[in-house]
């Protein structure tokens, strides 16, 4: 569990470090159009890293006793996340499956409130994808886990390199499905399908 307390977000201090970065890029950060800006920042920063307070695993302590022992996958879970390097926006869809347990499932909407939680911190996408994966085999013990992430990283393309387009997939398998080929191509098979 995170500490909530130790990590409250400071708005004053955002505030008062978007108006030096729009001072120190030229901008008058006094003109009407930005005199609301630094505040405005600060809120949308308390926003986009709320995930920081939060811990994904958290969410898979609701659980239900279904006999289900086939895979489960939630796949298409759109994601916003921020690139840890430049802080600018990298977006894109996560695929999450897990083969349960001793018929052990989780609430399927908790699994896109894990991918909520996990983006909204400044991030890696490798990161994001296996904090995915070690969070569900932590809390829900399943025979496997697969998670794949495929995002478009506005830092290759708004600036740097400018590739618009540019897609990277990662993936983790964890548990049997590391090893065990047939059910990991099956999983990919039903995450490429339209
Ligand atoms: N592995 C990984 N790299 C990322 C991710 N997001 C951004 N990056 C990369 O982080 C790297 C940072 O490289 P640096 O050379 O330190 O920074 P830079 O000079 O701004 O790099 P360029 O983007 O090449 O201009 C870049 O290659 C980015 O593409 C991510 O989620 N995973
Ligand atoms: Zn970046």
């Amino acid at each position: 569990m995170i500490d909530i307390d130790s990590k409250k977000v400071d708005l004053d201090k955002i505030e008062k470090a978007v108006a030096m970065i729009l001072e120190a890029v030229g901008e008058d950060p006094g003109r009407e159009g930005l005199l609301d800006t630094p505040k405005r920042v600060a809120k949308m920063y308390a926003e986009i890293f709320s995930g920081l307070k939060e811990d994904p695993k958290d969410y898979f302590s609701t659980v239900f006793h279904e006999g289900h022992e086939e895979m489960v996958l939630v796949k298409d879970i759109p994601f916003y996340s921020t690139c840890e390097h430049h802080l600018v926006p990298f977006f894109g869809k996560a695929h999450i499956a897990y083969i349960p347990r001793d018929g052990v499932v989780t609430g399927l909407s908790k699994l896109a409130r894990a991918v909520e939680t996990v983006a909204k911190r400044p991030q890696l996408q490798e990161r994001i994808t296996s904090t995915l994966a070690d969070s569900l085999m932590e809390t829900l013990n399943p025979h496997g886990v697969f998670v794949m992430v495929e995002a478009e990283h506005m830092c290759m393309t708004m600036r740097g390199i400018k590739k618009p387009g540019a897609k990277t997939i990662t993936a983790v398998s964890r548990g049997v499905l590391e090893t065990d080929d047939i059910k990991r191509s099956e999983i990919i098979t039903y995450i490429n399908m339209k």
